[in-house]
């Protein structure tokens, strides 16, 4: 055992690294690429030990960005260092790995130790990658959703009726809970939403509603907000909820995968910590989207409902269009802004945006009770449309930590680039996947103003150098490569009538 101190080092180098000065290491039974166990006051993790004569002194031990991005540690901090034994959990992620089902305790075991930090990068990647390939039976995915919430912090509310609405993701632009929120609060119904960053999109909800108000509140601020205003939209990741969770999603967002086994026990196991009992699921499906065909969703919404009633929250599943983006805007700041113009003057908003937002709203509302059996939608169009959503949505952006804004002060990145039409036509596709490829290379979600917006929607006729979307960047050269790849692939396709000619001339 070494008794160290920690010395902070601001960089990325993208792996579980620690140093120690080789002083330090004579005589110990720690050689450089071991693992050793670092236990600190704020968490403990497993590290690949390198050694050093000048990185860092003697009696330090050197931690990176990758860490602290997890755990709180802070310079100075006292640290236990230990030969980490290979962690339980390498023989059962091997297990998945070869196509087997697990055990209860076996499940127990890795989750505990990927939330404990005894695991690596390497071995949290192999066993998403696993599930990615072999998946898991339902009785595997209860067990893993479960330990999940429990080892993290769950919220207990006093009222029974806690309903909540939650996206699989995978559409652009899907800033529809910014909308549903505010809509259900004002009805009078506890709302305390959670979400994800983005996985696979350009904007996961948590980064949309970060331009507008603090997502990364505490349990205790979460409680306030909700006690005094109905509802809350806050990050999963901040708080102590189902930690698994943005280890897992960590590794899904930069393969851009979304294992089935996982985006069941993500949404599950948050929803259960935050003390959820009904839940309305949205199921984008289409072309480009996570589900495809309205079969492949049905299958997915049984399986939602099985686990739901395994884990005691009821579910309801709305399969909804996710063929094109929803609404105009894609990135972070130009969803925001796209929310609240619907907030303030529904009119002004694309209509596939208010169409699905009230929809979705509607089931919750009837859920509720708050609303007659069908009547649901026209009670929540009545909420949008006389403003009492918007006034919710600024008590909560309050009560949050942000200032309201209005939609023409919600900043977009300063560099942009219009795509025109090549040709006469219609436009018959927007690829989810390419337009989603272009705003992240344009920056999002970590460049905020950076993103998509656009001015033509499947179907609509233009013409030769009309203006199908402009690409916005705080970054000139991120605009630049995020235009090329634009013009390589073609994200919206416009084809003229006429398709071919034949003819046996
Ligand atoms: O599209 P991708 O990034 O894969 O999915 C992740 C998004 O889906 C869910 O949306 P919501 O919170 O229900 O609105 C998650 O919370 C997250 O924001
Ligand atoms: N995998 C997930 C998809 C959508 N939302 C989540 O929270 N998690």
């Amino acid at each position: 055992m070494l008794f160290l101190k920690v010395k902070l080092f601001d960089l990325d180098i993208g792996v579980n690294a620690v140093v120690i000065n080789e002083e330090d290491l004579k005589g110990t039974p720690y050689y450089p690429q071991d693992r050793v166990l670092v236990e600190t006051p704020a968490g403990s993790f497993v590290g690949v030990l390198h050694s050093t004569k000048t990185l860092v002194n003697k009696g330090e031990i050197g931690i990176f960005r990758e860490i602290t991005k997890e755990i709180p540690i802070k310079d100075g901090d006292e640290a236990i260092i230990r030969h980490a034994e290979t962690p339980l959990s390498v023989a059962y992620i091997r297990k998945k790995m070869d196509g087997q089902t697990l055990k209860p305790e076996e499940i127990h075991t890795i989750i505990d130790e990927m939330v404990t930090g005894k695991l690596s990068n390497i071995e949290n990647t192999a066993f998403v990658t696993s599930l990615y390939i072999n998946g898991m039976d339902m009785k595997e995915i209860e067990e893993m959703t479960r330990r999940m919430a429990e080892t993290g912090d769950m919220i207990d509310w006093d009222e029974s009726l806690v309903v909540d609405v939650h996206s699989i993701g995978g559409v652009p632009g899907n800033k529809t809970a910014l909308l549903v929120v505010p809509i259900v609060a004002a009805a009078g119904l506890t709302i305390p939403k959670t979400s994800s960053r983005a996985i696979t999109s350009a904007a996961g909800t948590a980064d949309v509603v970060e331009v507008l108000t603090r997502v990364d509140l505490s349990l205790d601020e979460i409680k306030q907000v909700v006690t005094t205003t109905n509802g809350c939209m806050v990050w999963g990741g901040a708080i102590d909820l189902a930690p698994a969770d943005d280890i897992t999603i960590n590794i899904e967002r930069p393969l851009s995968i979304d294992p089935e086994p996982l985006l069941l026990s993500s949404v599950m196991a948050k929803k259960i910590a935050a003390g959820i009992k009904y839940l309305v699921i949205d199921i984008p499906t289409g072309e480009g989207a996570k589900v495809k065909t309205i079969d492949e969703a049905a299958s997915l919404a049984r399986k939602f409902i099985e686990l739901g009633g395994r884990v005691n929250v009821h579910i309801e599943c709305a399969i909804t269009y996710g063929g094109q983006p929803i609404g105009r805007a894609i990135g972070p700041a130009l969803e925001a802004r796209e929310a609240l113009i619907a907030l303030e003057n529904y009119k002004e908003a694309p209509s596939s945006l208010i169409e699905k937002a009230v929809s979705l709203a509607g089931v919750l509302l009837e859920i509720g009770g708050v609303a007659p059996p069908k009547k649901g939608k026209d009670v929540a169009e009545e909420i949008l449309t006389s403003g009492k959503a918007l006034e919710k949505m600024h008590e909560i952006i309050t009560a949050q930590g942000g200032e309201p804004k209005s939609s023409d002060e919600i900043e977009i990145g300063e560099y942009k680039a219009e795509i025109i039409a090549p040709i006469d036509g219609y436009v018959t596709q927007i690829s989810n996947k390419l337009i989603t490829k272009v705003a992240k290379e344009a920056g999002a979600p970590k460049d905020k103003k950076a993103g998509v917006l656009l001015n033509v929607k499947i179907g609509n006729e233009v013409e030769k150098g009309d203006l199908l979307y402009t690409i916005y960047s705080s970054s000139e050269e991120r605009l630049n490569s995020a235009v090329k790849l634009a013009r390589r692939t073609y994200p919206i396709k416009v084809e003229g009538m006429l398709l071919k000619r034949i003819s046996k001339f």
